[in-house]
Parts: C-alpha cells; sequence; structure tokens
C-alpha cells in the first residue's frame, strides 16, 4: 500500500533522514514511535505529500508521491486517498464543526446531499454528538475537537489514515476510548494506518506492526510482541523497559 526506497530528507544542512526504505502492506496498523526529533512527523508528511524529499522514490496506493514532487493531479488523489489527523487536531478555525468535517468530501467535488451524508457517517464513526455541528472549533473542548479532527480525517472514505500523536492533548481516560475506537474503525473501514506516538505503551497497545526510528533511521519494525520481547537494539530494549 505505501512503500519508500532510499528516501532521504534534509533541512538545510541538518540530514534527518538519511536513507529510509520501509514498505507498509494494506490493512496494516503501523504505529511509529521514537524520541522527539527522531522524524516521526516528517516521514508521515513526505507520504501525504507535504514535504518532498530530497531523493528516494515514495509510492502511495499506485500514485508516485515522490520524487520529483507530485503533480497537481497527483496531488489531488492524494488527498482523496490519504485522510491525515494531528495533534491537537489543527480545525479550520472560521469554519463550523459540520464544515470542517465536510471539507474534503467539498473540496473532491461531492454534491451537498453527498457532503451531508459524509459528515454525518463520519461524525457517527467518529462518535460525536449532532448537536456539535454547528460549533464553531472554539466551542469545543479538547476531547471533542479531536474526535472532530478524526471526523474530518475520515468523511472523505480515504485508504490510508496517517496519525500524528492524535491523542497528545486529551485527558487518559478520553485517551483511552479515542484508542479503542480508532481500532476499531481502522478494523471496520479496512484501512492502512499510520499511527505516530512517542508513547511506547501506546505504539505497542495499538500496532499490528511497530516501527521504532531513531535519528530518521530504522532501529526495528516488527510486530509489537516482538519490540517489547526481543528488541532488536539497546535503544529499543531500553524504549521497552522505560515504558510508564
Ligand atoms: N520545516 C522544517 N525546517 C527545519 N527543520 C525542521 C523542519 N521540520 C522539522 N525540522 C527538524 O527535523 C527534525 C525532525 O522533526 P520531526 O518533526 O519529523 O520529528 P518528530 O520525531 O516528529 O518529533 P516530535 O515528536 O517532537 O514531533 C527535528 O530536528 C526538527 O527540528
Amino acid at each position: 500500500m505505501i512503500s519508500l526506497d532510499s528516501v532521504k530528507k534534509s533541512y538545510g544542512d541538518k540530514t534527518i533522514i538519511e536513507s529510509l526504505s520501509l514498505k507498509v502492506s494494506r490493512g496494516e496498523f503501523l504505529t511509529i514511535l521514537g524520541e522527539s526529533g527522531s522524524g516521526k512527523s516528517t516521514l508521515l508528511k513526505m507520504i501525504n505529500g507535504l514535504v518532498t524529499p530530497d531523493s528516494g522514490t515514495i509510492m502511495v496506493d499506485g500514485t508516485k508521491v515522490a520524487t520529483p514532487a507530485p503533480s497537481e493531479s497527483d496531488l489531488v488523489k492524494l488527498r482523496r486517498t490519504v485522510g491525515y489527523a494531528v495533534q491537537g487536531s489543527v480545525l479550520f478555525p472560521h469554519l463550523s464543526v459540520a464544515q470542517n468535517i465536510g471539507y474534503v468530501p467539498k473540496i473532491s467535488g461531492a454534491s451537498k446531499g453527498e457532503i451531508k451524508e459524509a459528515v454525518h457517517r463520519a461524525i457517527k464513526i467518529a462518535g460525536l454528538d449532532e448537536d456539535l455541528l454547528d460549533r464553531m472549533p472554539a466551542q469545543l473542548s479538547g476531547g471533542q475537537a479531536q474526535r472532530v479532527g478524526i471526523a474530518r480525517s475520515i468523511a472523505g472514505r480515504p485508504r490510508i489514515l496517517l496519525m500524528d500523536e492524535p491523542f497528545g492533548a486529551v485527558d487518559e481516560i478520553t485517551r483511552r476510548a479515542l484508542q479503542d475506537e480508532i481500532v476499531e474503525i481502522v478494523g471496520q473501514e479496512g484501512l492502512t494506518c499510520l499511527f505516530v506516538t512517542h508513547d511506547t505503551a501506546e505504539a505497542l497497545k495499538l500496532g499490528s506492526k511497530v516501527l521504532v526510528l531513531k535519528n530518521g533511521a530504522i532501529e526495528q519494525y516488527d510486530t509489537p510482541d516482538e519490540v517489547a520481547n526481543h528488541g532488536a537494539t539497546d535503544y529499543v530494549r531500553t524504549l521497552v523497559n522505560h515504558q510508564s
């Protein structure tokens, strides 16, 4: 579903990712674990075309995303294929909840009726109350905003879901509820999910596979069981032993 071949990325003279190759199968729930600055967000942004690598190849569901940078039509295709949710779910502040959730269907050219249907389907899946649809993002709690972000990321019926620390800004109880829901959504919809976290317990709990990154390089890419019980490097074993 997703493949990266010898991908390199630097910012200025700082190399973030030296040479990364990776294949993610359809239906995989891949958690990406690593400390701050290890390149997790950069990896997701390269997969959804927000950041272009210096060199290497990235294929997403048959579309070449890089390099060179994708064409305008490939980018549109990519927006439909890939849903993206980030920490604190950065919603458009000037759009209502319904407009936020309906954004991708709208830019994809869906009719008013189709947009409404997509929004209702998404809020149902994300466990949101209909009463919230007319509110503005500033009128939501952190947990509600997070759910709206999730609803928005799935409203366009993507095949791939990229989530960048999506539950970083919510309390522990909401976080657990959202974790369970996202696993269910990904399973039900048959999605391929890449989920970035710096929380080892979360990575091991949610992932069907876990990718451990350090300084932009792969330390281990394996099942949660293998990562937990047979850490490939000292770094992986330290992460597993020091989880909270
Ligand atoms: N646009 C940019 N310009 C320059 N440097 C950047 C840019 N974006 C990211 N970086 C740097 O690249 C490195 C990797 O950043 P990235 O956000 O991918 O890490 P991360 O693993 O997601 O970190 P965190 O867990 O803190 O979000 C960091 O050193 C960061 O400062």
